[in-house]
């Protein structure tokens, strides 16, 4: 992953680069509507967060962003590309990761190769190529592993990546996660509760990983719930309710603003 170049312009929110627009996206499942008429722009390498109560919507939000659903009405765009026009494996294209809720580590492969499988590359040459193994996929493939090497290590992990993710903490775990999701060098990068079951510490750390993917310009757009979290490491934050958008802003301002209070019943952000 490239670190910014000297000359990167500051973080501003005035005329910097929208990267994602959601734009009045509503759903259901058959049912009420779940998300209504939400709409926000999210600006380039920043972190913005996603939060609100307990079946806000904010999970179904993102699965629509990462076109896991279709939205029943609006559209979403990113980079200007219109989500309804693409397939879901074009999103990687697009340069979109994400991580789960729970956590998905396959047990019975090594934290390295856990991580490989987030590096989209197809059997490029078909089977022969892959029995025969020409010197470019040979070097393809050391560049792959060094890449996850690198990656492990920049997120923490202080293991051998050979290591088995039965020996790793919930909090490595996730760690590991965020690893496979920058294998593929994403520009954005969806979070759903990156910090959920990590201890303070951890959850510290995790923020700061976070600020620092910030920092080599990748956008994050972050579900949590820990509001120290949120506040501490978000530009913009975002707020739903009942599947309505009743807030965006600062973090700041966004904790004093008052519809923000009485959805959460004047609990203090
Ligand atoms: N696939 C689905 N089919 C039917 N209803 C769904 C589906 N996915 C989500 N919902 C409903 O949509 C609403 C919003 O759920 P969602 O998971 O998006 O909320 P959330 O804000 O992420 O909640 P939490 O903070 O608890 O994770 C809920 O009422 C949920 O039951």
């Amino acid at each position: 992953m490239s670190s910014p170049g000297p000359n990167l312009p500051a973080k501003t929110t005035a005329g910097a680069a929208e990267i994602v627009r959601v734009e009045a996206v509503s759903k259901d499942f058959g049912g009420p509507k779940v998300l209504e008429e939400v709409t926000f722009s999210l600006t380039r390498g920043h972190v913005h967060s996603l939060i609100g109560p307990n079946g806000a919507g904010k999970t179904t939000l993102l699965n629509i962003v990462s076109c896991l659903y279709r939205p029943s009405s609006g559209r979403v765009l990113i980079d200007g590309r219109d989500l309804a026009t693409l397939a879901p494996h074009e999103l990687a294209v697009l340069g979109v990761a994400r991580t789960f809720q729970n956590l998905k580590i396959c047990r019975n492969m090594t934290m390295l190769e856990n991580v490989l499988l987030g590096a989209h590359v197809g059997l490029q040459g078909g089977l022969w190529v892959g029995i025969f193994r020409p010197a470019s996929v040979v070097r393809r493939d050391s560049e792959l592993g060094e890449r996850a090497r690198r990656l492990i290590a920049m997120v923490g992990l202080d293991v051998t990546p050979e290591t088995m993710p039965d020996a790793l903490s919930y909090g490595a775990l996730k760690r590991l996660e965020l690893a496979r999701a920058l294998m593929n060098e994403p520009a954005l990068l969806l979070l759903d509760e990156p910090a959920a079951g990590l201890n303070p510490s951890e959850k510290l750390e995790m923020g700061r990983l976070i600020g620092r993917l910030a920092e080599q310009r990748i956008t994050v757009v972050l579900i949590e719930h820990d509001m120290k979290l949120v506040m501490g490491v978000s530009d913009h934050v975002v707020v739903l309710n009942y599947g309505r958008r009743i807030a965006e802003g600062t973090p700041h301002a966004v904790a004093r603003d008052p519809d923000v209070i009485a959805a959460y019943l004047g609990t203090r952000l």
